[in-house]
């Protein structure tokens, strides 16, 4: 089956702390890439995920969650024996942080001989990110030829650099990144990771950069300021909507996801961002990544 958007990455079991301090976690569903597949589904585009997960419990739990989602798994490969990667999530003055029991992981073991190569072409957008790239070797070379393959079909490519510092450090973090993205049409970077993987202090720099390097469009998000959207010819700062935020996990996921449904449907990058702001503000007002991600009706009617 085709989908318009397909992502590839690691799918993450949550476990995230509902009460500071006390041991008590709640189960939801992470990993960034397949959160921007559900994102993408639920404000109304045709989807797929591919990479690998574990026969494990959770994998069953995520085959289950994407049926319901309508998000396709045909090119998922159920890896006999392999685990699902997890990850708890915890809550600080300073925000949340992320721990991760993923190393070995099914989604870590998959090599280039193992994507889907036929699913990439027939897609309309590849969507992976640095984390895609940072949990092994053979995961970051399977994303160089995906990413290689829907090139030559004239698959447009979305790249997140989420990076992770738990993963893999700076330097290679750097080069890895700074190389995929120029391979990137649309370039998805944080501020703060941007700044770290760049070397550049503002927002203007930072689309400049990425701009040279050849993508046709950046959407950099700028936390509760909303996002800088630049294209080669124009660039404009999308304001966020204020929101009580219990959680921002999975935000710049959600953005990711309402960003690419929405500049399917218009093509218009500038109404992509201000979709994907309010809805990634949206995100923000449950715990877990996945759970609060907004349906359409929900963007439309917050953005009035
Ligand atoms: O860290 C990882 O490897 C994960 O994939 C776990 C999380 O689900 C995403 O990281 C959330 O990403 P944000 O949207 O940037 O909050």
């Amino acid at each position: 089956m085709a989908s318009d958007i397909l992502c590839f990455g690691e799918a993450l079991g949550e476990f995230n702390q509902t009460r500071p301090g006390e041991p008590h976690y709640l189960f939801g569903f992470g990993g960034d890439t397949s959160n921007c597949a559900i994102a993408a589904a639920r404000s109304g585009a045709s989807v797929g995920v591919i990479g690998a997960i574990g026969d494990d419990a959770f994998g069953e739990d995520f085959i289950a969650l994407w049926a319901r989602e309508g998000v396709d798994t045909s090119g998922m490969r159920r890896v006999t024996g392999g685990d699902t990667g997890l990850y708890f999530v915890t809550h600080g003055p300073d925000g949340h942080a992320f721990s991760y029991r993923r190393s070995g992981s099914a989604a870590a073991r998959i090599t280039a001989a193992d994507v889907p190569l036929d699913r990439v072409r027939s897609a309309r957008i590849l969507h992976v990110s640095g984390i895609s790239q940072a949990i092994s070797d053979s995961a970051s070379e399977a994303v160089l030829a995906a990413i290689a393959a829907a090139r030559a079909a004239g698959v447009t490519v979305s790249y997140d650099t989420n990076l992770r510092l738990r993963l893999w450090p700076l330097e290679k973090a750097r080069a890895v990144t700074n190389a995929a993205m120029r391979l990137a049409d649309i370039a998805l970077p944080g501020m703060d990771d941007a700044r770290q993987l760049t070397g550049r202090e503002t927002p203007d720099a930072i689309c400049d950069f990425y701009l040279e390097g050849g993508s046709r469009i950046v959407a950099l998000t700028l936390g509760k300021e909303g996002a800088l959207i630049a294209t080669p010819q124009e660039r404009r700062v999308i304001p966020s909507i204020s929101v009580n935020a219990v959680d921002a996990t999975g935000a710049g996921d959600c953005f990711d996801g309402a960003f690419l449904a929405e500049w399917l449907r218009t093509q218009d990058p500038f109404a992509a961002g201000r979709y994907a702001c309010v809805a990634a503000a949206l995100s923000t007002r449950g715990y877990g990544a996945v759970a609060p991600l907004p349906r359409r009706e929900e963007v439309l009617a917050a953005m009035g």
